[in-house]
């Protein structure tokens, strides 16, 4: 089963369009864990136990597992996702961005150490920085667009004049991936819950690509927003029934530490529950 066909498995098996971001901070864990890098697998295995009934992807956080030198624990994780939830899709947020010969490093990282489905790839550097990640076929590659942050205004939203049209740089990148970057058709494009305007243009210059949009929950996104943005069933000409790419809605923070006391995995899940079914919601209204 390739990317795609694992997300809409799970999608169907879960009735969930949302992805249970994994960035563990040991600073924020209950009590009996707090401050103790070497219980971040302990952590995270326990919010995965506790929702993979509940997600259409889990999406670990690279810096969270490398800033406490906690790579192992991290094998460790994906070992435990796949053993005991493999409907599940893991997408890998590294937000890699290098030159070919780097990226094909960074390749064998994401797919082959930590045997991650998919993985989050700035595309700064152009399309020969995306290609290595694109020769593991079957494996999704989610391209930065439009950022949740603030800051992704600086460089996303200017127009860029000497393209045809003169787009925006994210709708350039929206319009790429759909397009001709697509070698493998397993692309995949990241745009913030903060921004459903901007999720609404990608959509539509995008149709066919899956949309993983962070951003609800800590950040304050619009789940509804979200999904009316960027989740439609669509009518073709003929009249038949065309669903849009899926959208992978992440939280992380608000469901991670949703409680500071031991009963933390328990508060994860009816976070994710709640979260899950607004979401769910939302689809029903669009
Ligand atoms: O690629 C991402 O996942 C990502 C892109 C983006 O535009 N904004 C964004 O917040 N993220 C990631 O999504 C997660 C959001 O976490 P919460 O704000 O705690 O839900 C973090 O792991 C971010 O690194």
């Amino acid at each position: 089963m390739n990317f795609l066909d694992q997300l809409g498995a799970a999608e169907r098996q879960n009735q969930s369009l949302l992805c249970v971001g994994l960035d563990p901070d040991p600073a924020r864990f209950p009590a009996h864990l707090k401050n103790d890098a070497s219980k971040i697998y302990d952590f995270c295995a326990a919010i995965v136990d506790a929702t993979a009934d509940l997600v259409i992807a889990f999406k670990p956080q690279i810096a969270y597992f490398a800033a406490h030198r906690a790579e192992a624990q991290l094998e460790q994780l994906m070992a435990h996702m796949r053993r005991t939830a493999p409907q599940v899709p893991i997408i890998l947020d590294a937000k890699r961005g290098d030159i070919g010969s780097t990226a094909e490093q960074y390749a064998i990282e994401a797919f082959e150490r930590y045997g991650a489905d998919a993985v989050t790839l700035s595309p700064f550097m152009g399309l020969d920085s995306v290609q290595p990640y694109l020769k593991y076929h079957g494996k999704g590659a989610f391209l930065l667009c439009r950022t949740s942050n603030p800051g992704g205004d600086d460089f996303q939203n200017q127009r860029l004049a000497s393209v045809p049209g003169q787009p925006l740089l994210y709708e350039h990148i929206a319009r790429l991936a759909q397009g001709h970057w697509n070698i493998n058709g397993q692309l995949g494009l990241v745009v913030g819950a903060t921004y459903p305007a901007e999720i609404e243009r990608v959509r539509a210059l995008a149709p066919s690509l899956p949309l993983l949009i962070p951003g609800v929950g800590a950040q304050g996104g619009d789940a509804l927003a979200t999904v009316k943005a960027g989740w439609r069933n669509q009518r073709a000409a003929d009249g038949t029934a065309q669903t849009t790419g899926p959208i992978i809605v992440n939280s992380s923070r608000a469901i991670l530490y949703a409680s500071a006391g031991g009963d933390f995995a328990t508060a994860a899940r009816a976070e994710a529950f709640k979260t899950r079914d607004v979401l769910r919601a939302a689809c029903q209204a669009a």
